[in-house]
């Protein structure tokens, strides 16, 4: 068996006790200790602007895993990872054409950083490693490595949605994005309907087809493309959950609701996530069912994210003053409508807060997949578990539909009164739902979802990835 060489963007600096904020991370954290190989990408620091390349990645030996880490300056970094990853195709790919910012500058930084990226790795490649590519950033990897001589079987995997071909082409260089992709032998997506788009795509703009046999062919290479849903690691976290009203912080926090109702919202502080659309449907909840106010606390943990972007520094502000004006209006002496904290937290309080919850508010306005969604199902007391209120545009929708209660994040008052909804909830019903969620992600997990992607690079014809078999 070959070695598993996983390359993306962000490699948590292996670091005891850092937790990693962000999906990607956490999914292929114990993935790659499992399976052990080397994971390279971005170390997290930054050279100043005049430094060369670096020329050899840091290498870090930790358990079975080697990290390759290369350093990036502020000119590679802010072109590629600012400009053109975040400022282009992350607003465009989560269906915000408004937000979208094309430059040649940072479109240059990006295929600069990509083929540097493939320069460094490819020296450590050995002929039977497979090759597991993540994400947006480094969509021309492939491409790269395979034009270094490279003939290793290549895997990607998107962990963003794929949008339809009406918004796709309004990025100037989709055409080349596109064949980027066919340089792998099998192309990852989150759900069936980015799949969808993505095959609409091919045919609309005559790139390619799907074959008879499942799978397509894109610019005169058969590749595999499917839908490998990522999961979370449930049976670690329930066991996180349920240890964790010894945690301080969850202490802390179940001794101060004072016996209220707790609605949680965690996600990075990022436009997609939709946060300002929830606290104005939290508001109109409290508005329309006043014998609510005072019984229930909603916590917000929204650590900061992409700084250096401007929409995200715009957006910091605009939900903070939100925040304020909603506890300005509605608080009590006693009582404070939101708790709005911009702070990371820890895997193991979280998963104690999420088990405090009666209420899990995920409501992206469009998410590839949402971890959190999962886990809040994850930490839940199985005797009494709380209700999940899901956005149907979150990727995690396609799997958890069948016992959460589905919102659409534009519809205010519709969010507002599923609110009321999920706090008022019998108990037979949240068992129900709840139970068919967790054996949802209990039957198909971080681990499944790995193996189903790396048996389709190993095997792609005679491979039937698992979840074909549980949906
Ligand atoms: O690395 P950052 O710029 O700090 O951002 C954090 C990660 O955000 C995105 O996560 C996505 O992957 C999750 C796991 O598959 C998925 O659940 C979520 O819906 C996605 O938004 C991004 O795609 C990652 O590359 C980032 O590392
Ligand atoms: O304070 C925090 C906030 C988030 N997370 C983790 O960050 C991940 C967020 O992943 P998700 O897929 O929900 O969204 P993303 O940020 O990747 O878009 C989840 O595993 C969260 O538990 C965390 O550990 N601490």
């Amino acid at each position: 068996m070959g070695r598993l060489v996983v390359v993306s963007n962000r490699v948590p600096t292996p670091t005891p006790g850092t937790p990693p904020a962000g999906g990607l991370a956490v999914a292929l954290a114990g993935a790659m200790q499992e399976r052990g190989g080397i994971w390279f990408g971005w170390s997290g620091r930054t050279l100043p602007a005049t430094s060369a390349a670096q020329e050899e990645p840091e290498m870090v030996e930790q358990g079975r895993v080697t990290y390759a880490l290369v350093d990036l300056t502020e000119r590679d970094l802010n072109d590629y990872y600012a400009g053109f990853s975040n400022r282009m195709l992350w607003p465009l790919l989560h269906y915000r054409m408004d937000l979208a910012d094309f430059t040649r500058v940072a479109l240059a930084g990006y295929y600069r950083v990509n083929q540097l990226f493939a320069r460094l790795l490819a020296p450590k490649v050995e002929p039977d490693d497979l090759i597991w590519v993540h994400d947006y950033h480094l969509i021309p990897m492939g491409g790269e490595l395979r034009a270094k001589g490279l003939t290793n079987r290549l895997g990607f995997f998107l962990h963003i949605p794929f949008p339809p071909p009406d918004i796709l082409t309004v990025l100037p260089n989709h055409a080349d994005i596109v064949r980027g992709l066919a340089a792998y032998d099998v192309v990852g997506f989150q759900t069936p309907s980015d799949v969808e788009n993505f095959e609409t795509y091919i045919r609309r703009e005559k790139v390619g087809h799907r074959l008879s046999d499942g799978r397509f062919v894109v610019h005169g290479r058969a590749i595999k493309v499917g839908a490998y849903p990522v999961g979370i690691e449930t049976k670690a976290f329930t066991e996180a959950a349920e240890h964790a009203a010894k945690n301080p912080l969850v202490k802390r926090m179940k001794e101060s609701l004072l016996g209220r109702q707790l609605i949680i919202g965690v996600d990075r502080l990022d436009y997609s996530k939709g946060i300002a659309e929830r606290i104005q449907a939290y508001e109109t909840f409290l508005t329309l069912d006043e014998e609510w106010r005072g019984r229930c606390t909603y916590l917000q943990v929204t650590p900061k994210s992409r700084e250096d972007v401007p929409e995200y520094a715009a957006m910091e502000r605009e939900v903070a003053e939100l925040a304020g004006r909603v506890n300005g209006a509605h608080s009590d002496l006693d009582w404070t409508p939101i708790r709005y904290v911009n702070r990371t937290v820890g895997r193991n309080a979280l998963a104690g807060l999420y088990r405090l919850a009666r209420v899990g508010l995920v409501t992206p306005l469009r998410d590839g997949m949402n971890l959190v969604a999962k886990e809040y199902v994850a930490a839940q007391d199985p005797a009494d578990p709380g209700v999940l209120l899901l956005s149907r545009f979150a990727g995690a929708a396609h799997e958890l539909d069948i016992g959460a209660l589905l919102t659409n994040p534009y519809d205010v008052d519709g969010t507002a009164g599923a609110l009321a909804r999920a706090l008022e909830m019998p108990l037979d019903e949240r068992v129900d739902r709840w139970r068919r969620m967790y054996d949802r992600i209990s039957k198909f997990d971080v681990t499944d979802w790995r193996k189903a992607f790396i048996g389709a690079l190993e095997e792609p014809e005679r491979t039937t990835p698992k979840i074909a078999a549980v949906r």
